[in-house]
């Protein structure tokens, strides 16, 4: 039975990379993947990890419809398999619908990768609509860790070093970038609740006692 699988969890934790992989075994098996992405840091049409792999990809444009894509391409010969989705997040919701039709109609599994919650815990809506239309949500299984060992659960953004709690939802980034950069860091709830990064956290431990400690 096709399924929407939505594959979830914080920046950093490995989602392309497992996309990647899950797309090399397939077509190590003759399969021929359609792989979408929007708004990849390395760039228009590209599906990237950290450990350096890169593939091509359609870039799933804002009024793109997926699943008239998918239609388009098998009714001009082309032939698809299974359909990947990268930074689905970035999807709006009716695109989501869209993927859910793929394979109710299409008959074509389809494994969604993204994150559920943005740099102020809340939902990205197509993050949202995937919660409620997969029929299976996936957490990773190589868990991002936050500064204190603990799992990392949380994405934290960061303009000119300090966390941040207020601004678009979308802005394309990374994690590990030079501090007067906007950048990411990913965080267990307790210290983004804190709003303590690991370079807060090191600054508290570093600063001066305030008082003075007077011998009594
Ligand atoms: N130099 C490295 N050596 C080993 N693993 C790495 C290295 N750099 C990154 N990784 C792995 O890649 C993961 C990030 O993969 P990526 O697919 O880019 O993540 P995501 O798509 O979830 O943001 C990291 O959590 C880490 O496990
Ligand atoms: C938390 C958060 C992230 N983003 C952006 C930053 C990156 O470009 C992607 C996530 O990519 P990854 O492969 O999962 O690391 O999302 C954003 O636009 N807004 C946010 O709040």
């Amino acid at each position: 039975m096709p399924e929407l699988v939505f594959f979830s969890g914080t920046m950093d934790c490995g989602k392309s990379t497992l996309a990647l992989q899950i797309g090399h075994n397939r077509s190590a098996r003759g399969l021929q993947g359609l792989i979408f992405t929007r708004d990849d840091r390395a760039g228009e049409g590209k599906l990237s990890s950290r450990l350096g792999l890169v593939t091509d990809a359609v870039e799933a444009g804002v009024d793109m419809d997926l699943y008239a894509y998918v239609v388009d391409e098998l009714s001009r010969g082309g032939r698809v398999d299974y359909v990947i989705v990268d930074e689905a997040q970035f999807l709006a919701p009716d695109q989501i619908d869209q993927l859910a039709r793929i394979v109710d109609d299409l008959e074509l599994d389809v494994f969604a990768f993204g994150i559920t919650t943005d740099f102020r815990t809340k939902l990205f809506p197509g993050s949202q609509r995937l919660i409620e239309l997969a029929d299976r949500i996936e957490t990773l299984q190589v868990e991002a860790m936050c500064w204190c060992g603990a799992r990392a659960t949380h994405n934290a953004r960061t303009v000119a070093g300090e966390m941040v709690v207020d601004g678009a939802q979308v802005v394309v980034g990374d994690v590990n970038r030079p501090a007067e950069e906007v950048g990411y860091e990913v965080l267990c709830r307790r210290h983004h609740r804190r709003r303590m990064t690991a370079a807060a956290a090191q600054a508290g431990a570093l600063s001066p006692d305030v008082l003075p400690v007077v011998a009594g």
